[in-house]
């Protein structure tokens, strides 16, 4: 195969805490990304997603950062600031999940979508083109009256769509989405994946997918990723995952660990159900 897009290896993620020590919250994990595919990460709240993905871009300028991010090859645990500059936006894009806190209140939304182009020297008129082009394409009608729009005059739907057309308006050969839907009302949901999908599928873009809903890894995802308390525990390719998923923890989130004592149509459990299944293992 060729060499990975991304390659996460030994990365470990530190940040002040009280005192002069710092708390490690990722303890050496490797992940491995190969052009145009699609990985989720998963795992508990606090088990390490968002920060991994962070740190990819180094958005967290309190963070430490020790081990290797390697996107195509290159370096960017160490690198300077304007090559880090130069990797947002342009090679890697990012969807976070509250579209209002990316958004900038007082800017138009065309003007944001713009920037990214304009930055990079597309005249001021084929970057207008280019943008109402793609509002369109990701479902807003009448892009080009709705550019000098501001994000309040739209609905939380309709401004994910920005936050999404600002992320690949520039066609990154990455796209990071952190739970991108999980501010979305369900139907919402489902037609921002599908539009997630067929730009991926376009592009041939290749997506670092964080989610907590398995049923969008199953219908979105080739890989799964599953971490859990700042580690890797578990790399498989999507039907694999659900078919056998080999770790315990994993086991527990799809709901699949046997209970002797419990109602079978319960599926749920609890971290204790997990870790003594673990232990029974061992
Ligand atoms: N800026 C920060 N400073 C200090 N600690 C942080 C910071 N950001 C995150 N953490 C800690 O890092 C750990 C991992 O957080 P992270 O947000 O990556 O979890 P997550 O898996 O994405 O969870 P969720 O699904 O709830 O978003 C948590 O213990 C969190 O408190």
């Amino acid at each position: 195969m060729s060499a990975p897009l991304l390659a996460i290896e030994g990365l470990r993620i530190a940040y002040p805490g009280p005192g002069a020590e710092s708390v490690e919250v990722v303890h050496g994990i490797d992940v491995t990304l190969h052009r145009g595919r699609r990985l989720a990460l998963v795992g508990e709240s606090g088990s390490g997603k968002s920060v991994t993905a962070r740190a990819v871009l180094q958005l967290d300028l309190d963070a430490r950062l020790e081990g290797s991010i390697r996107l195509d090859g290159e370096e960017l645990v160490g690198a300077p600031s304007r090559r880090i500059r130069a990797v947002r936006g342009r090679r890697v894009g990012l969807v976070f999940q509250d579209p209002l806190a990316a958004l900038n209140p007082v800017m138009t939304i065309g003007w944001q979508i713009m920037q990214p182009l304009l930055i990079r020297g597309v005249g001021k008129r084929e970057a207008r083109r280019r943008g109402t082009e793609l509002l369109e394409r990701l479902g807003v009608h009448n892009a080009s009256e709705r550019f000098d729009d501001y994000p309040h005059q739209f609905s939380g739907g309709m401004r994910q769509r920005v936050v999404i057309a600002i992320a690949v308006i520039a066609e990154p050969e990455l796209l990071i989405a952190d739970e991108p839907t999980t501010a979305l009302d369900v139907r919402v949901q489902a037609q921002v994946l599908e539009l997630l999908d067929e730009l991926a599928e376009e592009r041939s873009m290749s997506v670092l997918l964080i989610t907590h809903d398995l049923g969008i890894v199953a219908g979105f995802a080739d890989e799964v990723v599953v971490m859990r308390q700042g580690e890797v525990v578990e790399h498989a390719d999507v039907d694999t995952l659900f078919a056998s998923p080999r770790h315990p923890y994993t086991r527990g989130l799809l709901g699949a660990v046997p209970r002797i004592d419990a109602d079978p149509s319960v599926r749920l459990l609890s971290v204790a159900d997990v870790e003594l299944a673990e232990r029974s293992e061992r």
